[in-house]
């Protein structure tokens, strides 16, 4: 089979006229200035005050508004085949809600059936995309299994496809053991992709659930009770420790705990290049949504995994990580399933499909939580909402920024209107909002996709199948040479074209390097990602407890009201705490 070859609809092909956004405050991870931004063929052709441009132009007036670069959701999961369940936003219904809430390009999951090779399934995932997606996408591709022909697929996928990253589990069936994690790290450093993990320790997963279901424990509150902040750290840092072995830059997928935070943390500060990645959810709610008290719908509508957390203080916690950049980035793991769905584990938690709502949401959300709030100011949020996924994944600066030559994706976002999150509302195709409720500071007015107002003036007219599968190049430097790059940061009102070109000689020299077989390049140490001193986490704030426990020690008696134990062996009451 061979990679489908898009067909661009007629009426989408010319210029879709030129843009000139006026008055407003341009953010980029860097800073903020106060500039126009002139758009040409779905481009940024200039940036600066009293630009000359064509006449018949149309003017968007952005005053007391801010212009971002469009968010980049780095980990959706559209149309995704999970525990005998198939998810409700597909590639179109997906990227329309992405964009309605100013998110302009997502970064999905290719995952292999069962039997199906990897290049197969991404040829797969390139045919379910290409025609429905309103925004731009790329792909990670995950590792169902291990084996030498895994191994040759990754290296096409990575040289002919765009692909530069991989998923791998720690977790599920089809978990990887350390020896296969450490063949394929190794693998991922030699062709320069990322390698990425879902860090819980699959084994005592699987120990916890026996244990729970044989005390009767079987509603939605038992799935994170078989799988503690402990379980997730303890991956975290096995994770961390085998790919410094093999010198592989790591980026862990939904960090969902203080204490996985932690070894992300501890990691980074003993120079492995590792990057944290939290979830929507885990800023914008908590585990004790899971108890029984508020019945199976709504628990079963929070699973996902690693699940939320009971500690309510995570959520802040996880923010403040943000800030200080012991985390890098918030993805949604957009995985929806409908409450009908969810009903597949009403009798046992464990089959439950695993997944929440966020790719709509997102940006409000972290707006709300970060900035409306006062933890992070407007370039950070550009920085963990976009930037860092398109330095990691080797985008920037054609996307995450707003410069002269960077895709003309952008949201005039205005910080005084507040909307609330519905899921009567949303855009999304799920029956449920896990935000259900919020009311958010910040709203997308309008979204620029490629040039083409998609939002205007709050109205969503996103177009089917005119986003474009992105390749993301092996090598992305600000991964595999962050010094080189520190010195690159593209003039706000200069060209990015010549920084791109840099940008592709590094790769460049690296693919002859490795075609040579010379020695392995060393990964720098520490963080790359921020300005310096921005990683630095101020003192005082270094021993924020675990709240993690194990399910075989007491809980609190309101924890214990929140567990239901069905069918007790031998008709007792369970003697399980
Ligand atoms: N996170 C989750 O529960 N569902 C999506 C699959 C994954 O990311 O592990
Ligand atoms: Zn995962
Ligand atoms: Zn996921």
């Amino acid at each position: 089979m061979s990679t489908p070859v898009k067909k661009v609809p007629i009426h989408l092909q010319s210029s879709q006229n030129r843009l000139l956004i006026r008055h407003g405050q341009v953010v980029n991870e860097d800073g903020i200035t106060e500039d126009d931004v002139y758009i040409e063929d779905g481009i940024i052709k200039q940036i600066g005050r009293n630009l000359i441009i064509p006449g018949g132009t149309r003017t968007i007036d952005a005053r007391g508004k801010y212009i971002l670069p469009g968010g980049i959701d780095p980990h959706t999961h559209f149309e995704f085949e999970f525990m005998g369940a198939k998810s409700v936003d597909d590639f179109y219904q997906g990227t329309k809600a992405a964009i309605s809430g100013g998110t302009t390009m997502i970064i999905d999951f290719a995952f292999p059936k069962p039997g199906e090779s990897i290049l197969d399934c991404f040829y797969n995932y390139r045919q379910k995309a290409d025609d429905k997606v309103c925004c731009d996408y790329a792909l990670h591709v995950c590792l169902s299994h291990w084996s030498e022909q895994v191994k040759r697929e990754m290296e096409l996928l990575t040289k002919e496809h765009g692909v530069n990253s991989f998923k791998m589990f720690m977790a599920y069936s089809f978990m990887l053991n350390d020896g296969e994690l450490y063949s394929a790290f190794e693998q991922c450093q030699k062709l320069g992709a990322v390698a990425q993990v879902h860090a819980e320790n699959g084994s005592i997963i699987a120990k916890n659930v026996e244990k729970l279901l044989s005390k009767g424990i079987t509603g939605p509150e038992g799935h994170e009770l078989s799988r503690p902040e402990d379980i997730e750290a303890e991956a975290v840092n096995r994770a961390c420790v085998i790919a410094k072995q093999v010198e592989c830059p790591l980026y862990v997928v939904h960090v969902m705990s203080k204490s996985a935070a932690e070894k992300v943390n501890e990691a980074r500060l003993r120079g492995t290049q590792v990057y944290g990645e939290t979830l929507v959810a885990a800023i914008g709610t908590d585990g004790t949504h899971y108890c029984s008290r508020h019945g199976f719908q709504h628990a079963a509508g929070h699973v996902l995994s690693p699940p939320l957390r009971s500690d309510p203080s995570t959520p802040l916690v996880l923010m403040n990580f943000l800030a200080q950049d012991v985390l890098q980035l918030v993805g949604s793991d957009n995985c929806t399933f409908n409450k009908a769905q969810k009903e597949l584990g009403k009798d046992n938690f464990t089959k439950i499909p695993n997944g929440v709502n966020g790719v709509e949401d997102r940006m409000s959300v972290v707006w709300e939580k970060g900035v409306h709030t006062g933890l992070i100011d407007p370039t950070r949020f550009v920085a963990i909402t976009s930037t860092n996924a398109a330095k990691i994944f080797n985008l920037y600066p054609r996307k995450g920024y707003i410069g002269v030559g960077s895709d003309a994706d952008i949201v005039i976002w205005n910080p005084n209107a507040t909307r609330t999150i519905s899921a009567k509302t949303h855009h999304q195709a799920v029956d449920f909002n896990i935000f259900e409720g919020m009311v958010c500071h910040g709203v997308p007015e309008y979204v620029i996709v490629n040039g083409r107002v998609i939002v205007d003036e709050g109205q969503l007219r996103a177009v089917q199948g005119y986003g474009r599968y992105i390749e993301s190049p092996a090598f992305p430097p600000f991964v595999y040479d962050p010094e080189k790059v520190a010195d690159l940061k593209p003039e706000r009102n200069g060209t990015v074209e010549e920084e791109i070109q840099n940008i592709r000689e590094i790769e460049k020299i690296h693919l002859e390097e490795k075609a040579c077989s010379s020695p392995t390049p060393t990964i720098p140490e520490g963080n790359v990602l921020t300005p310096s001193g921005k990683g630095a986490r101020p003192e005082g704030q270094r021993n924020i407890q675990d709240s993690s426990f194990s399910i075989s020690e007491d809980l609190d008696v309101e924890r214990k009201s929140c567990i239901r134990v069905r069918n007790p062996p031998g008709g007792k009451s369970s003697g399980f705490w």
